[in-house]
């Protein structure tokens, strides 16, 4: 796996002290709230476990699963729901955990969809955000870090479902999708 990453972009131990300061921020943000945090599978599931037990604060938890990229590097711009929340959203302050914020048309689709179900409030947490790549507008309260424009895998990231178990984030070598199918 390691001789397909570029470049690593965050260490284990970089991205820990990311989660943490995420954390606090929700925990300072949201005490005396009704949190639900709403995770986005399956990219967003190694970010979810750290980032809920950076939480002091009493929260549910609770998952859905879209679908865009297929198996490829690029977004079909089609998001469809492959897996729904379990419970109804009235009452609840809810934090959607993504791993990454790209053209921002699965968030946009989301933030849709879960407005509509009548929550108190609804924010966007975010690992990382590709400002650059943005086809849609749509901005996260909670941001890890800013990214430039490459595909990166590792940390619950995938690329045609591989890379997700990396502990640290790295750049793809590009050789990897571009010769895909040779494997
Ligand atoms: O801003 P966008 O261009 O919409 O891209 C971001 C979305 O793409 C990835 O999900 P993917 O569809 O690859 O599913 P996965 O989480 O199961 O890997 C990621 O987890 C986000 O949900
Ligand atoms: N694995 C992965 N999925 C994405 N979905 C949107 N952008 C990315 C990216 O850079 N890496």
């Amino acid at each position: 796996m390691m001789q397909d990453i570029e470049e690593v972009l965050f260490t284990e131990r970089q991205i820990a002290v990311i989660v943490e300061r995420i954390g606090k921020e929700i925990s300072r943000d949201y005490r005396g709230k009704n949190l639900l945090l709403v995770s986005v599978l399956k990219g967003s599931v190694v970010f979810m476990a750290d980032l809920m037990r950076s939480i002091d604060i009493p929260a549910r938890i609770d998952f859905m699963a879209t679908s865009s990229y297929g198996s490829g590097v690029k977004t079909s711009g089609v998001v469809k729901i492959v897996k729904d929340l379990d419970i109804e959203l009235e009452g609840y302050d809810i934090v959607i955990v993504e791993d990454i914020l790209d053209s921002g048309k699965t968030l946009s689709y989301l933030l849709d969809i879960l407005q509509s179900r009548g929550p108190r409030s609804i924010r966007i947490c975010t690992l990382f955000d590709k400002p650059e790549r943005r086809e849609v507008d749509v901005q996260a309260t909670y941001t890890g870090a800013e990214i430039p424009d490459a595909f990166i895998v590792g940390y619950g990231l995938d690329y045609d479902e591989k890379y997700r178990n990396l502990p640290f984030v790295g750049i793809l070598k590009p050789s990897v999708y571009e010769t895909a199918g040779a494997d």
